[in-house]
């Protein structure tokens, strides 16, 4: 089977995002698109040539023309402003939303079978601009940042433990955002809970880190946010579609009345394959889980309503 992948915006996240998807080999395709003129296609023409040196074989190219995405199975769109320190995900909502609109209207005529997989901040907004925009079922929407989330939450769990970050297990569910829910009770170490190797305070330390976790970068690099992660963890998801690997990841998807939630999009664990979103996984929260989860559904619909689609 042909496996093409798309990546719209060449800048650090859709840059990162191209780098890995060659490295991992989950498309014999990629292209890469950005409106500003030649970049792109410099940024492609850099990978590219990492090819005979790493040793992959898959095409690579950059343009400016959103026909070169024809009949791609999974388009990831990057396109957008980062944020700088300072700034919440929310101030980035109205400049956005114009891009993610303008992106979505070119890929649709040229890959009408895609998967879209928006990562564009603020990303439960962006990936509802999508859906909307596009027409397309839910099973083919998906918001990028559960990934990102949960690997930082298992990433500070591993640090505070010194264990190796592969054997630690956790998901953070809810809204990219302050108000996302990194669950305590299901974190484990090789199957161990959490509560039973850290004192709660080093926890609520590591949750709350986590939940800002996208800031204390922003911080640190001034002018831009994190894209090594961002764009692996892009990438994660797209190759679960591209290889139909049915794996459970957290994705931001429309709710149709799982978890007791409907008509929002919003982080929740979901089965990824060939045909985009085939399951959520729904079990059962706490009384305080589901507390924090519905803040998180609360903020994503108040975005939703400035939004007017
Ligand atoms: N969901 C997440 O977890 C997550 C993580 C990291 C970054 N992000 C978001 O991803 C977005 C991109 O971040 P970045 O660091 O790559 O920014 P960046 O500024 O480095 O790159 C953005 C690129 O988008 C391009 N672009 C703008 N309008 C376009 C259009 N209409 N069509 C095609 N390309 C267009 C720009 O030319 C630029 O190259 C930001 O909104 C950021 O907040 C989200
Ligand atoms: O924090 C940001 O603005 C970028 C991204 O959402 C992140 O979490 O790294």
């Amino acid at each position: 089977m042909k496996r093409k992948l798309g990546i719209i915006g060449a800048g650090a996240v859709g840059t990162a995002a191209a780098h890995w998807a060659v490295v991992k080999n989950v498309a014999e395709e990629v292209v890469l698109v950005d409106i500003v003129e030649g970049l792109a296609r410099g940024k492609a023409l850099d990978i590219a040539q990492s090819a005979p040196v790493y040793g992959f074989s898959n095409r690579i190219t950059g343009t400016e023309d959103w026909a070169a995405l024809k009949d791609a199975d999974v388009v990831i769109i990057t396109a957008g402003r980062p944020r700088k320190p300072g700034m919440s995900r929310d101030d980035l909502l109205q400049v956005n939303l114009e891009i993610v609109k303008s992106c979505v209207e070119n890929i649709v005529p040229h890959a009408p079978n895609c998967c879209l997989i928006v990562v564009t901040n603020p990303i439960d907004a962006m990936v509802y601009t999508a859906f909307k925009v596009s027409g397309f079922p839910r099973e083919r929407v998906l918001g990028m940042a559960g990934v990102l989330d949960s690997a930082r939450y298992r990433y500070f769990i591993a640090e505070a433990l010194g264990v190796s970050p592969k054997d630690v297990q956790a998901l953070v569910m809810g809204i990219h955002g302050d108000h996302m829910l990194p669950l305590i009770r299901l974190a484990n170490v090789a199957g161990i809970p959490i509560r039973d190797l850290l004192p709660e305070e080093k926890i609520n330390e590591i949750v709350e880190r986590t939940q800002k976790g996208g800031a204390e970068i922003v911080s640190y690099l001034k002018t831009g946010s994190a894209f090594t992660t961002p764009g692996l963890s892009a990438i994660e998801m797209a190759e679960a579609i591209l290889r139909d690997e049915k794996r459970v990841l957290t994705c931001s998807v429309w709710l149709e009345g799982e978890f007791g939630v409907k008509d929002v999009f919003v982080g929740v664990p979901v089965v990824l394959g060939a045909r985009g979103l085939e399951k959520v996984l729904e079990f059962p929260l706490t009384p305080e889980e589901k507390e924090t989860f519905l803040l998180s559904v609360a903020e994503v619909r108040k975005q939703i309503e400035k939004i007017g689609l």
